[in-house]
């Protein structure tokens, strides 16, 4: 992504990045299908109780790719030809390690959708402006399009700080990149993020 050709997304915080040591690499992926999204509820660990994508550590000897088609299968039950779509950076104060996380996306799964002992999934109902990707917010007599699914909206108050910045990014089918630094108190402290314009 060359700098003149990025959009910024958001931009804030206090003046300076804080300091790590150490990069961590996780994966992060996402599956969608007929207007719906597939999250996962933690039920324990680092992230407990907020919902997110599927994903872990990749392992020594594994690609990025590679490890989010297994953390994938262990926390949701279902295989999916994901693809990449974005990569995050995160710091946390107390942490030596920065997180790497590359963010992965499919519009199609096979398989049961399985509770496991990480991770609950469940369906959300994608926003009628990301409903497929490059749709437009409104129909073509500027009327807002319908939520059809029943479902919840994606529940972006029980999510990670970070995630309005980008997930909507990723739902519209743009690549993406971002950082953000958490403060302390687990609030954005500062960061950036940028897309590829659409
Ligand atoms: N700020 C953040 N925003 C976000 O949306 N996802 C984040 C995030 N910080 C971490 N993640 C994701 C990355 C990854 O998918 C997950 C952390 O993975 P896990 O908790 O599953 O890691 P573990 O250390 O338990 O690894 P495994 O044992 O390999 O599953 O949380």
């Amino acid at each position: 992504m060359s700098s003149e050709r990025l959009d910024e997304v958001a931009r804030g915080g206090v003046p300076d990045w804080l300091p790590f040591s150490k990069i961590k690499l996780y994966t992060n992926a996402f599956v969608r299908q007929d207007g719906k999204l597939l999250l996962g509820y933690k039920k324990r660990g680092f992230g407990k109780d907020l919902y997110n994508g599927f994903g872990g550590k990749v392992e020594p000897g594994e690609t990025p790719a590679q490890a989010a088609l297994r953390e994938l299968e262990e926390e949701s039950g279902i295989a999916a030809p994901l693809e990449h779509c974005g990569v995050l950076f995160f710091v946390l104060p107390d942490l030596e390690q920065a997180f790497h996380i590359d963010i992965f996306r499919a519009e199609e799964y096979s398989g049961a959708i399985t509770e496991s002992d990480e991770m609950r999934p469940q369906w959300f109902d994608i926003e009628p402006a990301y409903a497929t990707p490059n749709a437009k917010p409104a129909a073509a007599d500027g009327s807002p399009k319908e939520h059809n699914t029943g479902l919840p909206p994606i529940p972006y108050d029980q999510m990670w700080a970070d995630d309005p910045f980008w997930l909507p990014l990723m739902l519209a089918g743009r690549h993406f990149a971002g950082r953000a630094d958490f403060g302390s108190d687990g609030r954005l402290q500062k960061w950036w993020f940028g897309a590829k314009p659409v």
